[in-house]
């Protein structure tokens, strides 16, 4: 993985009040890579992700996304906000589906809210990606409660991938799912990055996903990067506080 990088972040700093989680957080996501941010709990991985995903603004430092720069010292306009987040798509850690709207619905919604498809072509694109993500297509017209986790997270998947992002960000996609569902999503992950020549960042617990699909891994841990690398060197790290975090986890899983 070579690409160009299509996010930036140059000394990122995070606070709540006084409590301080990112003391300078310096990293570069290639396109077409699958990173994934891991780290024991509390490290700051959902910070990060929201600040990636422009649902928090750090308190020091920059974010280059797609070339545009914003962070603590710049804020993007409306217009330039929303350019950037219809490049993106979310799976949020709940899969966050509205109840009362079925699958097709589900993943039709940022179309219609996005473009001037007309009603026929949006149900045609969403069920599109309703099937690439490996739903049958009677799927469609079912309610979320009416799915099983594996499935809602399919359909979550998919009303991320409604928009054609260029950049996926999974919010631990295996949580919830027994290992084989949770493997079977990340094969998914892996077959959608290289079908649709994604960049996905997954934040993760599960080792067994990082080993299975990401390139690189980035470790958080004492508000910074202890390490970004392969899965396999981050495990013969010169810093035992790195090699720990696999060991520590493994044991624990
Ligand atoms: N809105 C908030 N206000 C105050 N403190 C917060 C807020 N959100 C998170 N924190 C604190 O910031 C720290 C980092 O939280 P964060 O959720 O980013 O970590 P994490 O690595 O994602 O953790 P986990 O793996 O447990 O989800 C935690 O100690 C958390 O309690």
């Amino acid at each position: 993985m070579s690409g160009e990088p299509v996010l930036r972040l140059a000394g990122i700093e995070s606070r709540y009040g006084e409590r301080v989680i990112h003391a300078g957080i310096d990293l570069e996501v290639r396109r077409g890579e699958i990173l994934a941010l891991v780290g024991g709990s509390g490290a700051g991985k959902t910070t990060l992700l929201r600040e990636m995903i422009l649902l928090r603004s750090p308190e020091g430092g920059e974010i280059e996304l797609f070339g545009q720069r914003f962070g603590a010292g710049r804020t993007l306009s409306a217009r330039e906000e929303t350019g950037l987040r219809q490049r993106m798509g979310v799976l949020f850690q709940s899969g966050a589906l509205f109840g009362g709207l079925n699958v097709l619905e589900n993943v039709a919604l940022p179309l219609s809210e996005h473009t001037h498809l007309p009603t026929s072509l949006i149900r045609q694109l969403a069920m599109l990606k309703i099937e690439l993500t490996g739903l049958p297509p009677e799927a469609a017209s079912l309610y979320p409660s009416e799915l099983s986790g594996g499935m809602r997270k399919r359909a979550a998947l998919a009303r991320a991938l409604a928009l054609d992002p260029e950049l996926l960000f999974l919010d631990e996609p295996g949580s919830g799912l027994d290992p084989v569902s949770a493997r079977a999503i990340d094969h998914l992950v892996g077959r959608l990055r290289d079908a649709l020549a994604l960049t996905v960042i997954l934040v993760t617990h599960d080792l067994t996903s990082v080993d299975l699909i990401a390139d690189r891994v980035a470790l958080l841990g004492e508000g910074r990067l202890l390490a970004v690398d392969t899965p396999a060197a981050l495990r013969e790290h010169p810093d035992p506080n790195v090699r720990a975090f696999f060991s520590q986890t493994e044991a624990l899983a």
